[in-house]
């Protein structure tokens, strides 16, 4: 069972989230010279990224990339590299080594023949895994529904491209193994629909119909909830 830290309001829930995020990676850096850090697209992240750029890290010493990507450019206002480049890579922050997933490639089935070395390069595991969930019960881009997930549950790659059912653009996605080869889960809660999809993941059923539950209901890594009530 996940650890769960609630708060009233998503902006406690942000602060206390930036805080826990900035200790694992300062600890990570003294004990291993590097840290690492795949964070989460959406709205959801805004405000934990840029409350963690203000954390006095050596930025450096830090990785930081996607759980997931939309097959558009970094200019689009849907693009997560762009939410991590306005919110958390700014300032001293901005000295990170970010590896992006989006590449030249025609289309993220291609894309991500070509993301993989990258992605196979970094110092696994990560660090830090910071998962959002949309309300069909998605995490990272691993959709119900699409007829990738089958593959995306169980290939050994680190990465898979996706057309997901009921969501605008093709996507790069980390897949299920990648995302359980980290030290740390963090997952980030708001809002009354998600906290109901959050209790059905948690109370049994299938992980292709809520893959939420890949992370949730596994024990290998220790996973925390952050919960915002309002
Ligand atoms: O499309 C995506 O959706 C999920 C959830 O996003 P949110 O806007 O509801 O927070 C997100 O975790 C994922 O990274 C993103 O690409």
């Amino acid at each position: 069972m996940p650890t769960e830290h609630i708060f009233p309001t998503g902006a406690e829930a942000a602060a206390d989230l930036a805080g826990r995020i900035a200790r694992i990676l300062s600890d990570a850096i003294a004990a291993r010279g590097i840290a690492t850090i795949a964070v989460s697209g959406g709205r959801s992240p805004r405000p934990v990224l840029e409350a963690l750029a203000k954390a006095p890290l050596d930025w450096t010493k830090l990785i930081v990339t996607l759980v997931d990507e939309r097959w558009v450019e970094p200019s689009s206002a849907d693009s997560n590299e762009r939410l991590v480049r306005e919110t958390l890579l700014q300032g001293p922050a901005a000295e990170a080594r970010f590896v992006p997933m989006k590449n030249a490639a025609a289309d993220a089935y291609a894309g991500q023949v070509a993301a993989e070395p990258d992605f196979a390069a970094l110092p696994w595991p990560l660090d830090i895994v910071l998962l959002g969930m949309g309300d069909d019960g998605h995490t990272a881009s691993l959709f119900p529904g699409a007829a990738e997930l089958p593959n995306g549950l169980s290939s050994p790659a680190r990465t898979m491209a996706v057309t997901p059912p009921a969501a605008p653009h093709q996507r790069l996605s980390l897949t299920a193994s990648a995302i359980l080869d980290s030290r740390h889960i963090f997952l980030q809660i708001g809002g009354t629909e998600k906290r109901a999809v959050y209790a059905r993941a948690l109370a049994g059923g299938a992980v292709e119909e809520l893959p939420i539950r890949l992370a949730l209901c596994q024990d290998e890594v220790p996973v925390e909830v952050w919960i915002a009530e309002g």
